[in-house]
């Protein structure tokens, strides 16, 4: 077996450029074996970036008792301690469509009106991710057949809201060579944009069950399909289970931002998506029930998701 089969070139499209022909091609093939690709020329500063981690180390720093304030029992729920998706990780989530609304309540519930960036700074951020998302669904569209963000960018994703999770991850001090920090999952979303820090162990998973890495690269953001884009391109798209694993006594740090259908959206593959004599996988399904779905089965294991959208709208007899 050669090494080669370790590694996967993840394209790495400049989006501040119209794409050719060329790129097109490569970020369809990566949308529907991967679901992940690499975007630079985003217009996110790395200054952008280190303000908002340097304004949730502090918040994180915070003691659990002032951090539970914030949920998940709370009727704020933003926050999500250790021990709900890993004994590593936690994480605080900003809602749209306001970002700065909601970014400030849990701000002021922790700061004790102490006045900080962190709401301004998270808008910023967060309607800047707003822009990029609705840019790269459109090239994602585009990647499968041209015409098609023409086709279905008004008519299907035009009510797409957002939301941000700040995700912290402790390091481990256990000597085990790996640590699970977030266990294998598909994200919910059409699409999402990572921001990873300079540690690394974000990993995808193949067709073949292997763990791949996505490295971190300066300047460069994540960008991944998630579920409802999957069902929605009746699988042309991908969207594949990844983790993170932790490295011994190395905090890590990650910003993701989830570009989600509306919760009533009907999700249904068009015919033109799926063409002529194929077969259609799914059944059409309402957003916020699979959300619920997820939840269920979710709720209180960290060690694995099992289930996904194939199992909850997926066509038996294609299965
Ligand atoms: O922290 C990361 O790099 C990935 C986070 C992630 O997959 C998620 O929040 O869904
Ligand atoms: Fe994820």
């Amino acid at each position: 077996m050669s090494m080669s089969e370790y590694v996967v070139e993840l394209p790495i499209l400049d989006i501040s450029q119209p794409l050719q022909p060329s790129s097109l091609t490569s970020l369809s093939k990566a949308c529907k074996d991967w679901g992940f690709f690499h975007i630079i020329n985003h217009g996110i500063s790395k200054d952008l970036c280190s303000q908002i981690h340097y304004l949730s180390k502090y918040l994180f720093s915070l003691p659990s008792e002032a951090k539970l304030k914030l949920g998940p029992f709370s009727s704020i729920k933003s926050y999500t301690p250790h021990f709900i998706a890993s004994p590593f990780f936690e994480s605080l989530r900003i809602n749209g469509p306001n970002f700065y609304a909601s970014a400030k309540s849990s701000e002021d519930i922790l700061f004790d009106k102490q006045t900080s960036k962190f709401s301004e700074t998270l808008q910023e951020y967060c309607s800047k991710m707003v822009d990029l998302s609705e840019r790269i669904l459109k090239l994602v569209l585009m990647s499968l057949e041209d015409g098609f963000e023409k086709l279905f960018y008004d008519s299907e994703f035009n009510k797409c809201h957002g939301y941000l999770r700040i995700n912290n991850y402790s390091a481990p001090e256990s000597f085990e060579d790996q640590v699970e920090g977030l266990g294998m999952h598909t994200d919910m979303s059409c699409i999402t944009i990572l921001y990873q820090d300079e540690i690394g162990g974000l990993q995808v998973r193949s067709h073949e069950g292997k763990w791949i890495d996505i490295s971190p690269s300066e300047g460069t953001l994540v960008v991944n399909i998630g579920d409802m884009m999957q069902a929605w391109s009746n699988d042309k798209l991908r969207s594949s289970e990844h983790r993170v694993v932790l490295k011994q006594s190395v905090s890590r740090f990650s910003l993701a931002f989830f570009w989600c259908f509306e919760d009533e959206k009907v999700v249904l593959a068009p015919d033109e998506v799926v063409g002529d004599g194929n077969k259609r996988l799914y059944n059409p399904f309402v957003c916020s029930e699979y959300l619920k779905f997820r939840e269920n089965n979710q709720r209180g294991r960290f060690e694995k998701v099992g289930y996904t959208v194939k199992d909850f709208a997926g066509i038996k007899s294609n299965l």
